[in-house]
């Protein structure tokens, strides 16, 4: 069985390549990056390193790669032969991977194997960004053969700094979950769970994980903290993590079936993850893509939107979104073009237009 897999970076071979291998699946690693693509031809294996005291290794093997800058006729030829296509590139290159797969899923059609295509990326319901591309371009798919379920996916994985580039070091904690009403055919994978409604756990993930996350990123580096670790063992942190993860529990708690104690017992799981000190995990990288991060339906604004709206306590997110406006991180492109937005329009004109907000909440938010 084969997987393509677009983006060869931490996530995709610390987490989804993993979990594809084990099930079976010779994983093709599709990247723009030459150094990886090089390094998975030559040593057609990886070591996933888990980041726990004596924690374990784990050898990915029959692995290889394709630069998609440089090989569009490989990239063909796996399209075609796949039985499987993921992604974990960031939400905003999801259009070029469409674009790169559309004319050779064109040419699959006549093929009757189903295939199933599902975007890892932080983001509410990603997959749709693919299958939406792709209806538009192949209207008359037969959606009985390609599938496209949404999924969330989590497991903290930071930069790498390994002397082997391809090798990995992940956290223990690892979940994926996958819509399975969308998923085509009877080859489930395991270490994957199938729900029939998606939206309650990537929200729960998104609004619980990565805002704690940020919280943690965008605070503590006004209190020049570099590691997420680090920060958790300044009280100040803490205090405002607990905070806005109270405040995002009550969203969650409001929207969904989660209880209180549930959803409690949730976060207590988190912020030990969060505490990890065999990870060091840049603040810089929790907060990167400042732009994405403060769009309306992501990890800040979302939340914040509804609890303003019912009436409902919002005060730390709005605090969060005053220090992500300060975020300091020089080799994030989208801070320097957010700084540019707010020069040429203002900041009022920025948080209306970007993220949604109302002029009662960024009236707050300025104070
Ligand atoms: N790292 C984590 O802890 C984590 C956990 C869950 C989800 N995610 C999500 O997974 C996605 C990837 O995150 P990551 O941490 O692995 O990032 P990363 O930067 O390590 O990996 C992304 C990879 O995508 C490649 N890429 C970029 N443009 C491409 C293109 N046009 N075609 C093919 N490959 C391309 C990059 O070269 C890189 O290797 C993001 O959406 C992120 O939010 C990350
Ligand atoms: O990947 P991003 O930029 O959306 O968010 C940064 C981190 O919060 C994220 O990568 C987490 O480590 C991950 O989502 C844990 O599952």
């Amino acid at each position: 069985m084969k997987a393509l897999h677009f983006g060869a970076g931490n996530i995709g071979r610390g987490f989804i390549g993993k979990v594809l291998s084990d099930n079976g699946y010779s994983v093709t690693f599709a990247d723009v990056n030459k150094e990886i693509i090089d390094a998975l031809n030559r040593d057609t294996s990886y070591t996933v390193n888990i980041a726990a005291e004596n924690g374990d290794s784990y050898t990915v093997e029959n692995v290889s790669g394709i630069n998609t800058a440089e090989q569009p006729d490989k990239l063909k030829e796996a399209v075609l032969e796949a039985d499987i296509i993921t992604t974990a590139v960031g939400v905003n290159i999801l259009p070029i991977i469409a674009k790169s797969i559309i004319p050779h899923l064109k040419e699959r059609s006549e093929d009757h194997r189903p295939l199933n295509i599902i975007a890892c990326e932080n983001a509410v319901m990603a997959t749709n960004v693919l299958k939406e591309a792709v209806l538009n371009e192949i209207p008359d798919l037969d959606e009985n053969i390609v599938g496209f379920p949404n999924s969330a996916v989590d497991r903290i994985v930071p930069i790498q700094t390994n002397e082997n580039i391809l090798d990995v070091k992940v956290e223990p904690f690892f979940e994926w979950v996958i819509e399975e009403n969308a998923w085509l055919g009877s080859n489930k994978l395991d270490g994957v769970t199938y729900v029939s409604e998606l939206m309650p756990y990537i929200e729960r993930k998104l609004f619980t994980v990565n805002t704690g996350h940020v919280a943690i990123a965008y605070f503590g580096r006004t209190l020049n903290i570099e590691t997420v670790s680090e920060a958790m063992q300044n009280e100040e942190v803490t205090n405002f993590l607990n905070k806005v993860l109270n405040e995002t529990a009550l969203y969650l708690t409001n929207k969904y079936d989660f209880s209180e104690e549930e959803q409690r017992a949730y976060i207590e799981k988190i912020i030990e993850r969060f505490k990890n000190t065999h990870l060091s995990d840049d603040l810089n990288r929790v907060g990167r893509g400042v732009l994405r991060k403060l769009g309306p339906n992501d990890r800040i604004i979302k939340p914040l939107l509804y609890l303003h709206r019912e009436g409902l306590e919002h005060h730390a997110l709005s605090k969060l979104v005053g220090y992500a406006l300060k975020f300091d991180n020089t080799e994030d492109p989208e801070q320097a073009e957010m700084n540019k937005q707010i020069e040429d329009k203002g900041l009022d004109a920025f948080l209306s237009e970007h993220s949604g907000l109302p002029s009662d909440l960024i009236a707050d938010i300025k104070q």
